[in-house]
């Protein structure tokens, strides 16, 4: 299902860049209230977009073996300002159940991450409190939650006291296994999953103390099935906010699980990042909130060279492409391409060049991906060739050369330069330098390309990949 939106994003992307030329004038959308209403086109990219961001958050959580490195500082709003702001540095300081201390232990997390450090304490406070919780991808938030909601449990109770819901049902079951991890050495904790296709039989009551689900099938075990008496629920999660509001339909189902919660329910949202519409979301989930915020490490330009080479097609970019090969030593690159049918012919153009290339593309599943990724990662192949809409919002660490095999552009053709940023802030990490090398073929996309240098204010060089020499010299 995800598969087949990422291949239909990236067709439309294609379909997108061969209509720029010939600007076709669509269908005229409503406008009521003064907002756009989008039309049938519109409807469609947006819901391609929503599959993309949680097929997308899944693939970060399948690559993801460690904490993402931040130095940035964590910005703490609470409710009540004239309460201490505790922090903690150790998990022995949480005086954990000694259960759970093991847990976290045989996770192997040794301390507390920047954002556990204040939002544990926070989550685990009596009275409990109130918590909405942003942070990238990657920074403890899942394995956070998941440790207050074990310790919030009474093991003697046997009904559900602690509901969690994520957006689909595959980012339930990847919280599930950590909440399953965590709780290893503690099993009188037990766990049932919300999610479609788990029959149960209809008149009983859960006795498991944790439920987790997607919001549909969490909101028809409260209200139409009846199998948890959401009254006694004393902890509702609700993850990934930013992804859930992307779909139609969770933020109401949210909404109404949320409003059959008692008064003293302990409300705790996640989200990866804060658009506004995440926001006015999460202040109707969690009502008088703590508010934890880390900002995301900035990807800048500086210690990134920027070249371009001016070919007339794509057989001229590929052979700039072996020159470059033939005259630098690449430990591992990552290359960009606009469609999936460039990406898989450059691929085996490399192949037969005896180059050994990973192609992550639309048809393949998250799981598919996040295996080519970590086969790269672990440099079983040197070079990975990818599309725009494939490789959006995924982190892979460190590589030392970025190709812009074409540039990025959004949906409608323009520059997209936050994806620009995004793609060769892959290279340069950690004070390392790191190039980037931008193939131009046209007027249009050397426009692009003019639009870009311009807008990051840094100068972007020109490269003539025919001498060798000048090749030579961009690696030093
Ligand atoms: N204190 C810690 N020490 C070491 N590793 C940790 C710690 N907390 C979490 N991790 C690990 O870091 C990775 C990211 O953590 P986690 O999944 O909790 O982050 P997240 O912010 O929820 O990200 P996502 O939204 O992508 O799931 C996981 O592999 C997790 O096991």
């Amino acid at each position: 299902m995800a598969t087949d939106s990422w291949a239909l994003a990236v067709d439309e992307q294609e379909a997108a860049a061969e209509s720029i030329g010939s600007l076709q004038i669509k269908e005229k959308r409503e406008s009521v209230n003064g907002t756009v209403k989008p039309g049938e086109d519109g409807d469609k990219a947006d819901e391609e977009e929503k599959e993309d961001r949680a097929a997308q958050s899944l693939l970060n959580k399948l690559i993801r073996s460690n904490l993402v490195n931040t130095t940035n500082q964590v910005e703490v709003l609470q409710r009540d300002p004239n309460s201490p702001l505790y922090s903690v540095k150790s998990f022995e300081e949480l005086r954990l159940k000694p259960q759970l201390l093991q847990g976290v232990y045989a996770m192997g997390f040794n301390r507390p991450s920047k954002i556990q450090e204040n939002a544990l304490p926070m989550m685990l406070a009596e009275p409990p409190q109130n918590l909405i919780a942003q942070s990238q991808s990657g920074t403890g938030k899942t394995a956070a939650f998941v440790l207050a909601m074990l310790s919030h449990v009474d093991p003697a109770n046997k009904w559900t006291q602690c509901l969690c819901v994520s957006p689909t049902y595959e980012l339930a079951l990847q919280t599930g296994k950590v909440i399953e991890q965590m709780g290893q050495f503690y099993p009188e904790v037990k766990l049932a999953y919300a999610i479609r296709g788990n029959k149960i039989e209809r008149g009983q009551k859960i006795q498991d103390q944790i439920v987790i689900g997607t919001p549909g099938t969490v909101l028809d075990w409260c209200l139409k099935l009846k199998f948890i008496d959401p009254k006694k629920i004393k902890v509702f999660v609700l993850d990934e906010a930013d992804v859930m509001i992307a779909t139609q339909g969770h933020q109401d189902q949210s909404i109404r699980i949320q409003r059959m919660l008692p008064k003293d329910c302990q409300m705790l949202l996640f989200s990866a990042t804060f658009e506004e519409s995440v926001w006015k979301f999460a202040e109707r989930i969690v009502p008088d909130p703590n508010i934890i915020k880390l900002k995301r490490e900035e990807e800048t330009l500086d210690t990134i060279k920027q070249y371009y080479v001016v070919c007339s097609n794509k057989e001229e970019k590929f052979s700039a492409l072996c020159n470059i090969y033939g005259a630098i030593t690449i430990a591992q690159a990552m290359i960009f391409c606009h469609t999936r049918k460039t990406a898989s012919w450059l691929s085996g153009e490399l192949s037969k060049e005896g180059h050994q290339v990973a192609l992550l593309s639309g048809e393949m599943t998250v799981e598919q991906r996040a295996a080519v990724i970590e086969r790269f990662r672990q440099g079983k192949e040197k070079v990975l060739v990818t599309t725009n809409v494939c490789a959006r919002g995924i982190d892979v660490e460190q590589v030392s050369v970025v190709i812009n095999f074409d540039l990025p552009v959004d949906k409608d053709g323009n520059p997209d330069n936050e994806t620009y940023l995004h793609r060769i802030g892959r290279t340069g990490r950690f004070g390392k330098r790191g190039l980037a090398i931008n193939m131009v073929d046209s007027k249009h996309s050397m426009d692009i390309l003019n639009t870009i240098q311009d807008h990051f204010s840094k100068k972007i060089e020109k490269l003539n990949t025919d001498d060798l020499d000048e090749i030579e010299k961009i690696a030093n």
